[in-house]
């Protein structure tokens, strides 16, 4: 399988616009562009979904088409690890393909209506190997995470291609898996509680902060930043998962599975920000917790956004949402002074520069509970759909990361000189 798909990634960088990137086969030798039209065609390994529904639509092909820098501003990288999300769940069957197929990359769908065949993925941990001429933070060879936007094709395959300012050098200290763990949790919280919770490294100090469902993704991250910012965080979480959350930092701990979890929260003192992982009815009880008139905010990640749009389709699902959110927040606002917001996803790199350094500094660790092989994807959704997570489910892409890149290096120098031979013959 490496030899296939190195081969295929050897004609990308062939076929990419000759001297306008600057790849891996660039460290060696020179590019060369194939004369043959099927050789420009590049293929590599992935798990896809051609249709909507549950595990058995997911399919793994040696011959998807390998993503090249279409922009002068994108890199291409060579995935070692990724790791699945709720949303992976909910995008294998179909969640938000309305909206989403409306921002996807016209460039990046084959069939020019279908957006089939979908790779999901939204973390990757990998390595450079092409940049767009205008790409100035990159270089080929440079190892880096980031989140992949739902939008585009995901990192369940061995090459996925980014915008600059969607990628992040890796944290040094850490594996390719562990850093897979990271990316879009990171992203997430970030947004929520910087943008919808006004907190920030200088402000949270001896803010009190409400994480519900802190044993997740998302909540392992977030009380770990939390911590690193100097928070004061609660978390709800089930029993079992207490002595976790407090390993990673939570000053105090309440198990929703023991009692009426709004009844034990309502005997604390009140909160400044709650970010809500698990919505629904905890939203009923949630705002109640909140210091009235003081500033404080209620985020959650729980949204109808893109249920709406598949349901109501995009501009009445939107504005349906609008509505929604409109109604809440002024009610909230006018009822209490609390601050109601929905908490989105971001892609965002220099986000993702400032975790690195809490990573490095091991202020902040990935807490990666399970690892699948690329070979079972299929397991790895699975284990994901038994829910109870504790952090995150990470597939290694690239089992051997140093002889794959080492082979990339000699394929590609092979398939070059090959090349480059038989322009001297024709001469
Ligand atoms: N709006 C956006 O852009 C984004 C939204 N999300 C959403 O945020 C939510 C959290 O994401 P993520 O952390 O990755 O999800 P996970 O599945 O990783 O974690 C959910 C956690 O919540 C726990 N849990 C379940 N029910 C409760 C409860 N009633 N009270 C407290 N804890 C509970 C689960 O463990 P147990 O069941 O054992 O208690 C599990 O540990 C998801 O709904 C996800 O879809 C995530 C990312 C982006």
């Amino acid at each position: 399988m490496a030899s296939n798909w190195l081969r295929c990634l050897s004609r990308a960088h062939a076929a990419a616009a000759g001297g306008s990137t600057r790849s891996l086969a660039g460290v060696c030798c020179r590019r060369h562009v194939c004369s043959s039209p099927s050789s420009r065609q590049s293929c590599m390994s992935a798990w896809v979904v051609d249709q909507y529904g549950s595990n058995g639509v997911l399919r793994f092909t040696e011959e998807a088409t390998a993503p090249t820098v279409r922009s002068p501003t994108e890199l291409t990288i060579q995935v070692h690890a990724a790791s699945l999300n709720p949303l992976d769940l909910a995008m294998r069957g179909g969640y938000g393909a309305k909206m989403l197929k409306l921002r996807r990359d016209p460039m990046s769908v084959m069939d020019g209506d279908s957006e089939f065949p979908v790779i999901l993925g939204r973390d990757v941990s990998g390595v450079v190997v092409d940049c767009g001429a205008e790409v100035t933070h990159f270089a080929p060879g440079d190892e880096v995470w980031a989140a992949v936007p739902p939008w585009k094709q995901g990192s369940l395959a061995e090459f996925v291609t980014l915008t600059e300012y969607e990628v992040s050098l890796k944290p040094e200290l850490v594996s390719h898996t562990e850093a897979a763990s990271i990316p879009y949790v990171a992203s997430t919280a970030l947004s929520a509680l910087v943008s919808g919770g006004g907190l920030c490294r200088e402000s949270s100090s001896n803010k009190r902060v409400l994480i519900t469902g802190g044993s997740g993704g998302v909540g392992t991250f977030s009380i770990q930043l939390l911590k690193a910012w100097g928070a004061h965080v609660t978390v709800t979480c089930s029993q079992n998962a207490e002595g976790l959350v407090r390993g990673l930092g939570a000053d105090e701990v309440v198990d929703y599975t023991s009692g009426d979890v709004a009844e034990q929260l309502e005997m604390m003192e009140k909160f400044d920000v709650i970010l809500d992982n698990i919505g629904g009815e905890t939203e009923q009880w949630a705002m109640g917790l909140l210091k009235p008139w003081s500033g404080s905010k209620y985020i959650t990640l729980v949204t109808p956004l893109l249920s709406n749009t598949d349901s109501l389709g995009l501009l009445d699902g939107t504005v349906n949402a609008g509505i929604t959110l409109c109604t809440k927040a002024v009610q909230n606002i006018i009822s209490s002074g609390v601050f109601y917001r929905w908490g989105l996803y971001a892609p965002d790199g220099p986000f993702l520069d400032e975790v690195r350094k809490l990573v490095d500094s091991g202020k902040i660790l990935p807490v990666v509970e399970a690892q699948f092989p690329f070979s079972q994807v299929p397991q790895a959704f699975q284990k994901l759909e038994l829910g109870h997570a504790r952090g995150k489910t990470v597939v290694r892409v690239a089992e051997n990361d140093t002889r794959q890149a080492e082979e990339l290096v000699q394929d590609v120098c092979a398939e070059s000189e090959r090349g480059a031979q038989g322009t001297a013959q024709q001469n």
